[in-house]
């Protein structure tokens, strides 16, 4: 993340030093009249006050940016006059006057503002990544931490190296409608797919899929199949080609094989567990093994695990593997930041980061969280949203929140519980209710009329 006192970091001889270019660059901006301010305009579009190595170069084209967003013409004068106006004026040193006098006759016109801004941009870019690199062998230098940790904290670093897009985050309303035209179209025309499908038809028709960027919290009491929905999204998600990320911060990877195993050879959990597959099972379970070593599933099951060191994952699994999908089972077995913080603060800060993480890779995140007691007391044993355990802020974080329960009446030792699937918050989209059959001997969750 670039600082307000970057220029300290730049040391005078440093060879991507551009102040020249910088200040023909401003000079550049300057040349624009009353009528044409398409010179600062272009550098706007590239660049940002903190692409700027100078301090004073950095206080002009800020004001620069103050003055166009009040629709005020950009030339010498009302530059001078904003400068004096705010007290910075100061900062160009003893005349600013002639200061900017200067920088004006430095260019003859505003044509060359965006190859000026470019090249500011790009020293900008090589300035902030080698700070990066100083900065990762300073944390690797000092941390007795284990190596994952430092790992996952360089990756950070350097992804905020690099994240960080000067003025390019903003869209004017005609690009914003035409991508938005664009988008409709290639849906329509199956070009995109919209949201990725959880393979739960029904649940689907709610909610239009997972969506990039988006995070979906599913959410129940314990034992009701959080864990095997999930599983069952993350697998379908596979089975159609799309590489999807299981974190699984309860179960270690041989039970989650086993499960895997199971709901797709359709063989009970139980004989799997045991080893006593008979010829026709152990056949079943081979295939599905045989199958489902060819889809793109990545399973992570590190503990502890941090936000930030997710987000290293995470952003790993998206470079090289093209991730579609993550899946964190549970939020609660996050590590928190601060193991002081109350435990509301700890769970909100997590979702809040999940969400982060979800928009700057964007990947839709599956989080399940676990719910406290209340609906137990309910006569209809509905879970609400207001049921999340630890923090409200889940609930405001989530681009759309699922609460499972088990259907009133169905008996423990029924192979097949019907579980409702409130869909009781969706930002973009319905709300509504679906019901799932979850096939227990199997651990596999079905569209409700398959299942029954
Ligand atoms: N071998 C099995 N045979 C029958 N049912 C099973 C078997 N294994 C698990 N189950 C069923 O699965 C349920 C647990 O499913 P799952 O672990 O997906 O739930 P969960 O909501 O994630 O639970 P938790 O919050 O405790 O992790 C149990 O209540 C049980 O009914």
């Amino acid at each position: 993340m670039s600082r307000p006192d970057d220029i300290c970091y730049i040391a005078p001889t440093d060879p991507d030093r551009v102040d020249d270019v910088e200040r023909q660059l401003l000079g550049a901006c300057l040349w624009s009249d009353q009528h044409d301010t398409s010179g600062f305009d272009e550098a706007a579009e590239v660049v940002a006050p903190d692409d700027f190595g100078v301090h004073a170069h950095r206080v002009v084209f800020r004001a620069m940016l103050e003055l166009r967003a009040t629709n005020a013409p950009v030339n010498a004068v009302t530059i001078f006059g904003r400068l004096r106006a705010t007290g910075a004026a100061s900062e160009l040193g003893p005349e600013p006057g002639v200061w900017i006098g200067d920088t004006v006759t430095l260019q003859g016109s505003d044509l060359n503002a965006r190859y000026y801004a470019n090249q500011v941009r790009e020293a900008s870019r090589k300035r902030r990544l080698k700070r990066a690199i100083a900065e990762m062998s300073a944390v690797a230098a000092r941390s007795p931490r284990p190596a994952a940790d430092v790992l996952a904290d360089c990756e950070q670093i350097l992804f905020d190296a690099g994240d960080v897009d000067g003025a390019g985050t903003q869209c004017s309303a005609s690009a914003l409608v035409s991508e938005a035209l664009d988008h409709i179209d290639r849906v329509a025309s199956g070009l995109e797919p919209g949201g990725l499908p959880t393979g739960y038809a029904d649940l689907d028709a709610i909610t239009g899929g997972l969506v990039p960027g988006e995070v979906t919290v599913l959410a129940a009491r314990p034992s009701t199949g959080k864990t095997a929905l999930a599983l069952g999204i993350a697998t379908n998600a596979t089975r159609g080609g799309a590489p999807a990320l299981f974190v699984s911060l309860e179960m270690g990877r041989r039970s989650i094989m086993q499960r895997i195993l199971s709901m797709r050879s359709g063989v009970r959990l139980d004989p799997i567990k045991r080893g006593t597959l008979n010829s026709d099972q152990a056949g079943r379970v081979d295939a599905a093994a045989r199958a489902f070593a060819k889809e793109p599933f990545f399973l992570e099951e590190a503990t502890p695990m941090s936000a930030a060191r997710l987000a290293a994952i995470v952003r790993r699994g998206v470079r090289r593997h093209g991730l579609k999908l993550v899946v964190v089972d549970y939020l609660q077995l996050m590590e928190p930041e601060d193991t002081k913080a109350p435990k509301v603060h700890q769970i909100g800060l997590l979702s809040r980061r999940l969400k982060e993480l979800a928009r700057s890779c964007a990947v839709p995140i599956v989080v399940l969280a676990q719910l406290n007691r209340a609906c137990e007391d309910r006569p209809d044993g509905k879970p609400r949203l207001s049921d999340l355990r630890d923090s409200g802020e889940i609930e405001q974080d989530a681009d759309v929140c699922i609460l499972l329960s088990r259907q009133r009446g169905q008996q423990d030792a029924n192979d097949v519980w019907l579980i409702d699937a409130d869909v009781a918050k969706s930002r973009n989209g319905a709300t509504g209710e679906v019901t799932l059959a979850y096939r227990r001997p199997v651990v596999r969750f079905e569209n409700a009329a398959v299942g029954c």
